[in-house]
């Protein structure tokens, strides 16, 4: 599958961020996906999409080097991921933190700048604490970063992981549903900011997500994930009726209202829109 190049304003990254090539991901018999190719440019939005258990985190972690491929390979950043592969920002699925837990919110920022780069001098502390505060006002998270993270509200939290991933300029971000437990105001403001990044950087974005309306003018391509099969492409090749009903092996309907998708079908429980009641498709198939 081919990539199309971007118009961005600037993307000072050049290469692939992210390649995998005849990837196949299994554990034991179950196979989540094979002969996956798929190549990721600078600066572009893909977003990841699939019913509950197609493979979608089993994938970033694939990409985070948290879990092998069972064939293929896979290159993030030019390297196979691994420690020691500085160049990937992560966001994870929102899990409330523990409220014991006495950490400040700049803390966590920090962690995710890497020590090597930044040193113990001077200079490199002040670099580094200059680098956490910039995050921290990127995400309007100011008011709060001095306070316990185990104390804040699940939207504050999940601020402060986007400022995290983002503090380490990455060439690759991977997010796992960063809007789920997000207010509409706080989800705008995180995707915003993801998008203005990968415009300004060039950071490659690959976004998990059951609601694909929040970011849909901020997708180039999807990846869409279903029992062992999958699909990319841009938004209009993908979310059809005929794609969407070849994928789910069942008869689907894609309806556009005021540039939304909502999917009605047999399944009607398979909608974008109504995230966490995605049926499993009752039949297997090869990858496609
Ligand atoms: N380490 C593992 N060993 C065995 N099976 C696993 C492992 N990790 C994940 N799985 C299984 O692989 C399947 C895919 O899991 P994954 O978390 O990647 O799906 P997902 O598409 O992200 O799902 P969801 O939308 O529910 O988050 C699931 O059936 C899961 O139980």
């Amino acid at each position: 599958m081919t990539v199309r190049p971007q118009q961005h304003t600037a993307s000072p990254r050049t290469g692939g961020a992210v390649s995998l090539s005849g990837a196949r991901l299994a554990y034991g018999d179950r196979v989540l996906w094979d002969g996956l190719d798929f190549d990721v440019a600078p600066g572009e939005f893909v977003a990841v999409l699939g019913p509950n258990g197609s493979g979608k985190t089993s994938l970033l972690r694939v990409l985070l080097g948290l879990q092998k491929l069972t064939a293929g390979t896979v290159r993030v950043a030019g390297s196979v991921p691994g420690r020691g592969n500085r160049g990937v920002g992560y966001i994870p699925q929102q899990r409330a933190l523990d409220p014991a837990l006495a950490v400040r919110g700049r803390d966590l920022v920090g962690l995710g700048l890497d020590g090597h780069r930044w040193g113990i001098g001077f200079t490199g502390r002040r670099d580094r604490a200059e680098r956490v505060a910039a995050a921290i006002a990127s995400v309007d998270a100011g008011d709060f970063a001095d306070r316990p993270v185990g104390l804040l509200s699940g939207g504050e939290q999940q601020r402060l992981r986007v400022a995290q991933a983002l503090v380490g300029d990455p060439a690759v971000l991977l997010c796992d549903e960063p809007l789920l437990s997000l207010d509409l105001a706080n989800q705008r403001a995180v995707s915003t900011l993801i998008d203005e990044r990968r415009r300004a950087s060039g950071t490659a974005v690959l976004f998990v997500t059951h609601e694909i309306n929040p970011v849909l003018p901020l997708v180039d391509r999807i990846l869409y994930l279903v029992d062992g099969r999958f699909r990319a492409g841009t938004p209009d090749e993908v979310m059809t009726s005929r794609t969407l009903s070849s994928l789910y092996r069942t008869d689907i309907e894609v309806i556009r209202v005021r540039g939304q998708i909502h999917i009605v079908g047999a399944h009607s429980d398979l909608c974008e829109d109504h995230p966490h009641h995605h049926d499993e498709p009752r039949d297997r198939g090869p990858g496609s």
